[in-house]
């Protein structure tokens, strides 16, 4: 093919690429993979792998992002033309834009950019960026503000540090710097998950698969953090393994030691939020003064500092409840082992001890159906339990006070929220456009959730609020 055919050829892709993004999010990549610098080669091989990788566990994206990869480089291989169908199967599912140099209208349209270069360069591209868009807003008729963008800038050689100032005043980016191109789901995943962006998106919060919590990351920010930390835990299958019974389920030592030790931060708010009653969570956590407490999904508070529970649903009228019982009666009594968990204003009916498990999952199904007559109840499938609760509460409604209590989004620069059931999605809901939040799923990565994160066992939750309390950052006030 001739010069001018190539050109001719990359003019077209161009303009297919501008048409087919016009209603799209823009992420724009751009590479200098230095032959020179081990580490940059190599994670430049993984960017374009990383993305399909993405795309694959957030398949929600596929309809709301276009991708344009800028690879210039000295070397030979990637020198010659290449259509983007030769660059990656990325192509076949969003509009995809590969080419060697960088354009100039592709970084003003970009809403997310991705920079792999050496420091050095970034720090240039960054300065001629912040030139374009001045350039390009003292142009634009409409007379608005230019909306602040995204720059991820991948720098291997960057030890783990807490986050350091922009080195420049660029007011048209927001910088987030990571080490590696495996950090770029997470971190994608939640920039675009923040991103409202006016009539042309509007992102609903959409399970996606989580991608497994990089701890290092979790204690820098942890440690970064300036203003206040926020910490939501479910109980059952996040800070404890789940058992066959639910009265052995006990915190151990160490949980209440890091708890403690996370309490006695001033900076930190911890809450467990769960759906077992006042009196299991008094009885395991109540010398805890300054731990949050919330019980039956929402039904009933204890504020840190306080020792009074507020009853959330004091006025309410639950009419269901006999009629919730009479159901998880009949099917008790045909299933020997199972048994009926009545709280104050939930109840669970649990058959994980059911002498026929088989005949009892069936029956559940059943059960489930009889439950759907109740008039103001959400039914809850559990980890082998089902349950009936007032739709009045549910555990996103207590994050979404807490957070008001503690003066809103912008008052807290850390949270953390743990959960590995159903109801704990309420929660992972409530917090999902809040890109500070690390949401973390106990449960495998192969799980739909509306958490970004996930951990495999509650052990490693335990392990990891460990590692927060030995950080050097973590303080002690004097009293708890
Ligand atoms: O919101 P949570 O704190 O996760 O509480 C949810 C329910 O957990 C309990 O039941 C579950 O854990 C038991 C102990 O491991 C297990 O035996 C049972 O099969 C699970 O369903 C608790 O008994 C319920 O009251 C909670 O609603």
């Amino acid at each position: 093919m001739s010069l001018l055919q190539q050109q001719q050829q990359q003019q077209q892709q161009y303009s297919s690429f501008q048409q087919a993004s016009e209603h799209r999010l823009v992420l724009y990549c751009e590479q200098h993979p230095d032959p020179s610098d081990d580490l940059l080669q190599c994670q430049s091989t993984q960017l374009i792998p990383t993305l399909e990788h993405f795309l694959t566990s957030h398949p929600h994206w596929h309809q709301h992002l276009a991708i344009a990869n800028i690879m210039s480089t000295s070397s030979p291989t990637t020198k010659r033309q290449t259509s983007p169908s030769d660059v990656s199967p990325l192509s076949k599912s969003v509009p995809f834009y590969h080419h060697s140099h960088p354009e100039p209208s592709l970084v003003t349209r970009a809403d997310i950019c991705i920079l792999l270069m050496n420091s050095d360069k970034q720090q240039k591209w960054l300065k001629d960026a912040h030139r374009l868009c001045a350039n390009n807003n003292n142009h634009s008729t409409n007379g608005n503000p230019p909306t602040p963008k995204h720059v991820i800038l991948v720098d291997p050689s960057k030890p783990l540090l807490p986050p350091s100032p922009p080195l420049l005043p660029v007011d048209e980016y927001k910088v987030t710097t990571i080490q590696h191109v495996d950090q770029i789901p997470s971190t994608l995943h939640s920039i675009l998950s923040s991103l409202h962006v006016g009539d042309k998106l509007v992102v609903e919060a959409a399970p996606s698969h989580p991608q497994p919590l990089i701890a290092n990351q979790v204690i820098q920010e942890y440690q970064g953090a300036k203003k206040q930390r926020l910490f939501l835990f479910d109980y059952d299958g996040t800070l404890t393994p789940i058992v066959s019974r639910p009265e052995m389920a006990l915190p151990t030592r160490s949980l209440l030691d890091y708890l403690t030790a996370l309490c006695r931060d001033p900076l930190n708010t911890v809450w467990i939020v769960s759906g077992r009653d006042q009196k299991f969570l008094h009885d395991c956590f109540g010398h805890l003064q300054t731990l949050g407490l919330s019980a039956e999904h929402g039904s009933f508070m204890k504020m840190p500092g306080e020792s009074q529970w507020i009853d959330m649903l004091k006025d309410a009228v639950l009419p269901w409840k006999p009629e919730a019982l009479d159901i998880f009666s009949t099917f008790t009594s045909g299933l020997p082992g199972t048994e009926i968990e009545q709280k104050k204003s939930s109840i669970t009916w649990h058959y994980r001890n059911a002498h026929d498990l088989d005949a009892a999952v069936r029956k559940s199904h059943e059960c489930h159906q009889a439950l759907l007559g109740l008039p103001g109840v959400d039914i809850l499938v559990g980890k082998m339990n089902l349950e009936v609760r007032s739709v009045l509460v549910n555990k996103g409604n207590v994050v979404k006070r807490i957070r008001q209590q503690q003066g809103g989004d912008n008052a807290v620069d850390f949270v953390m929220c743990a959960g590995d059931d159903q109801t704990d999605e309420d929660m992972f809901r409530a917090l999902f456009h809040d890109t500070k939040t690390h949401t973390i799923l106990v449960g495998p990565p192969t799980k739909l959730t509306l958490a970004r994160f996930c951990l495999d066992t509650s052990q490693q939750v335990v392990d990891l609020l460990g590692q927060l309390v030995s950080s050097p950052h973590h303080k002690q006030s004097s009293s708890l």
